[in-house]
């Protein structure tokens, strides 16, 4: 269905709807033009009570008003079947199965979860990067036994992920080809849901471990900026055009926002300038943007000019999170030009990113 040929508000779901990324979709879509949240799910803790006792709402905002009395259900697709979209904001260990019986129930899945990421046929969205391995949808249905009509998963990529994953496709498109790339991460606490980290590991410290995040950042790369086989069923993962990642990952005491330091190689000589490299940050447009998504930033990138930026505190919620900071472009004594990059883990990282990943597949018929 695409936007022109719908006047009425798809209703979507959201599972996981009590935790912190489904705070964060209840946040988002609150007065959203395309989408209107008509039910929510969360675990059998939760199921059966009104929102607004089922939750620990742990956002700066209220919750929204037509969310505080809706009645959370167990995540189960007979009590979506009125639902055109479903976003999931599930837990890891429960994620796979429920996803799996929604898309089966033809109900159209926007994920964060970790589960699908890596399946051939399931495509991993950055949605400032990649939309066009939506067009992948198709196969995935018809793959099903039986055929499924309108369901599918589609998934959007781990928070750290996201934030480096931005700069390196505006760097590529104006350069070629990047080789190696060497990330450090500094990530805020809320990316590890509520309660997450105890207090007393975190204040006064950083964590230098994050379980299975620098397998991600290393292996999720090559997928997004991968391409997509002409007949449209397969991803190439960038075997032609390998890009090896290296990630250290640790846990800072900030609430939200990740930061990222990178440094990257050229597969070409010479590599370019640190003023190139930031004119092409200026300048990079994605699909989502030119389709007139509605929750795309204005700026996908917004590069800092001070030495000092970007900063989780100052500069996470720019363009409500939906954009990417960069800033300290400078020459690499190692490798070729190093970086410091700010993204929103709960907004770009997350929500935000499912949310401007349905708008787009509706923009495109997809949905
Ligand atoms: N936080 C972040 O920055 C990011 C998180 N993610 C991913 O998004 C997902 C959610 O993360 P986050 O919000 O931080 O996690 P939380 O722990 O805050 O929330 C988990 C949600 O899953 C629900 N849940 C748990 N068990 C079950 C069950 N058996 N059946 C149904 N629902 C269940 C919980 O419901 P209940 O309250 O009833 O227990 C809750 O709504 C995870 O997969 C995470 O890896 C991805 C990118 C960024
Ligand atoms: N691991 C991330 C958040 C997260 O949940 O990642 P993923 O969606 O890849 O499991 C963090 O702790 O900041």
């Amino acid at each position: 269905m695409t936007a022109s040929a719908s006047s009425r508000k798809l209703k979507v779901g959201i599972l996981g709807a009590t935790g912190t990324v489904g705070q964060n979709f209840l946040l988002k879509l609150e007065s959203h033009p395309y989408f209107v949240v008509h039910a929510l799910g969360a675990s059998s803790r939760s199921a059966g009570q009104p929102y607004i006792k089922a939750v620990r709402w742990k956002q700066a905002y209220p919750i929204p008003e037509s969310a505080r009395q809706l009645i959370v259900q167990e995540c189960k697709a007979v009590q979506f079947k009125d639902c055109d979209i479903v976003f999931s904001g599930l837990d890891h260990d429960v994620a796979g199965e429920i996803e799996q019986e929604f898309s089966e129930a033809d109900l159209a899945v926007f994920s964060n979860a970790k589960n699908y990421r890596r399946a051939a046929l399931v495509p991993l969205i950055v949605p400032l990067v990649n939309t066009h391995h939506l067009d992948i949808v198709p196969h995935q249905r018809a793959q099903h036994e039986p055929p499924l009509k309108k369901g599918f998963i589609v998934t959007n990529a781990n928070c750290s992920t996201t934030g480096l994953v931005v700069p390196l496709k505006a760097i590529e498109d104006a350069f070629g080809p990047i080789d190696r790339v060497i990330v450090n991460t500094m990530q805020a606490i809320s990316g590890a849901g509520y309660p997450g980290v105890p207090s007393l590991d975190i204040f006064d410290n950083v964590v230098p471990f994050i379980s299975g995040e620098e397998e991600k950042i290393e292996w999720e790369t090559s997928k997004i900026l991968g391409g997509i086989s002409s007949d449209l069923t397969s991803f190439d993962l960038r075997q032609n055009q390998p890009i090896r990642v290296s990630a250290t990952c640790c846990r800072v005491p900030v609430l939200d926002g990740h930061t990222e330091s990178v440094s990257i190689s050229f597969a070409k000589r010479p590599p370019p300038t640190p003023e190139q490299v930031e004119e092409a940050l200026r300048s990079y447009t994605c699909e989502a943007q030119s389709l007139g998504a509605p929750s795309a930033p204005k700026a996908v990138i917004h590069v800092h000019e001070e030495p000092d930026r970007p900063q989780p505190r100052l500069d996470r919620y720019f363009q409500d999170g939906a954009g990417v900071n960069v800033g300290r472009v400078r020459d690499c004594p190692v490798l070729d030009i190093k970086f410091i990059v700010l993204s929103n883990n709960v907004a770009i990282g997350a929500a935000t990113s499912s949310i401007i990943n349905a708008e787009v597949a509706m923009l495109k018929g997809v949905v």
